[in-house]
């Protein structure tokens, strides 16, 4: 049977563990069968507070473990009675206590399901173009730096930057009526080097680029799949990978999946779709347009470690995207419909 793993929960502040994180497990130092205590007799004592669903090693040491509940109410309980103080049915020992949180298989998985390829050409996506080394080493900490020095907004697992239109989340598309302003001049560089890109027949109005989300996410975060909304944002997207590796996904469904939501999009999992992979490195300017744009979903894995052409490869604390892209100002005509929320029957 596989081991379940668990981890510790992410916190607000560091006294937080004495509010309730809604998790059902505990992680118990300083007791275990290394020291004479057998998992039932843990469990045992445990069982006072609420029914216990399993006590596992939570490493190799002998001396803790974890505690699983079938509820938080108990797991609570059990960590405001226990915990730091000396345990009479558990030979005397002192109890060192916090929550445990079950991580996802998928976050310590490797992800090696779909072959990743280097280059974009591999992949023979229609409008799909990587350019490596798009900026140099100092551009890179550079827009990483000017980034920094402004406010993230964050969002459940990864902090976001808007500028030009702020493009909402609920709706996934941006308020034309609600400008935030010019594009900040950090990216001017960025777009300059846009307007002498390889491969673009696209007319250079649609390379008036005027939106900018910066993405950070975390090592093991990822994206859900998705299409950028037709009616949103023009022709090309743009992304500039900054600080760390990712893998992107690439998914043509064979049914419509406009209206489905990103978890829905990602449950439909392997029915009736072709995946492709391709590896995004740091400084790497990736560019969707045509087929790639409209009519394939991308996605990040939610992974820590990925699988490419035989290496593994550890996902870095973190990775900063800037996706660019022009706001649409009329309805999208493009020969996708199925794929188009635009040309939808309602
Ligand atoms: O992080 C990235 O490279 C992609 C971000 C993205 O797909 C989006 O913002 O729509
Ligand atoms: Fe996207």
């Amino acid at each position: 049977m596989v081991q379940p793993r668990f981890v510790r929960p992410a916190q607000s502040s560091p006294s937080s563990d004495a509010v309730e994180p809604n998790s059902s497990n505990l992680y118990v130092a300083n007791c275990g069968p290394a020291v004479g205590l057998s998992h039932d007799a843990i469990a045992a004592v445990f069982s006072d507070f609420g029914e216990v669903k399993g006590v596992y090693a939570a490493d190799e040491s002998g001396v803790r473990v974890i505690v699983s509940f079938a509820d938080p109410f108990s797991a609570k309980s059990a960590l405001e009675a226990l915990s730091g103080r000396p345990c009479p049915d558990l030979k005397g020992r002192s109890l060192h206590i916090r929550y445990s949180v079950l991580q996802l298989a998928s976050e310590t998985q490797v992800n090696d399901c779909v072959p990743v390829s280097l280059v974009d050409t591999e992949l023979n996506i229609p409008g799909l173009f990587l350019i490596p080394e798009f900026v140099s080493v100092e551009e890179e900490q550079q827009l990483l730096a000017a980034v920094d020095a402004r406010p993230w907004i964050g969002l459940a697992k990864r902090r976001v930057q808007h500028y030009g239109y702020e493009f909402c989340y609920g709706t996934r598309n941006v308020d034309t009526k609600k400008r935030l302003g010019e594009l900040p001049s950090f990216v001017s560089p960025i777009l300059e080097r846009i307007s002498l890109f390889p491969n673009l027949d696209n007319d250079q109005s649609s390379l008036d680029l005027d939106q900018l989300t910066v993405n950070e996410y975390p090592s093991g975060v990822g994206l859900s799949p998705h299409i950028d909304t037709h009616s949103a944002f023009e022709d090309c997207i743009f992304s500039l990978s900054l600080a760390g590796p990712c893998i992107m996904e690439f998914r043509k469904y064979s049914v419509s999946t406009w209206k489905a939501s990103s978890a829905d999009a990602e449950k439909l999992g392997d029915s009736s779709c072709i995946k492709k992979a391709l590896y995004l490195p740091p400084r790497s300017m990736l560019l969707l347009s045509g087929e790639a744009r409209y009519a394939w979903n991308h996605y990040i894995p939610h992974h820590k470690i990925d699988k490419v052409k035989d290496k593994v490869i550890r996902r870095s604390p973190r990775r900063v995207s800037f996706t660019i892209r022009k706001v649409r100002n009329h309805p999208c005509r493009c020969n996708y419909p199925q794929y188009c929320d635009s040309q939808q029957q309602r």
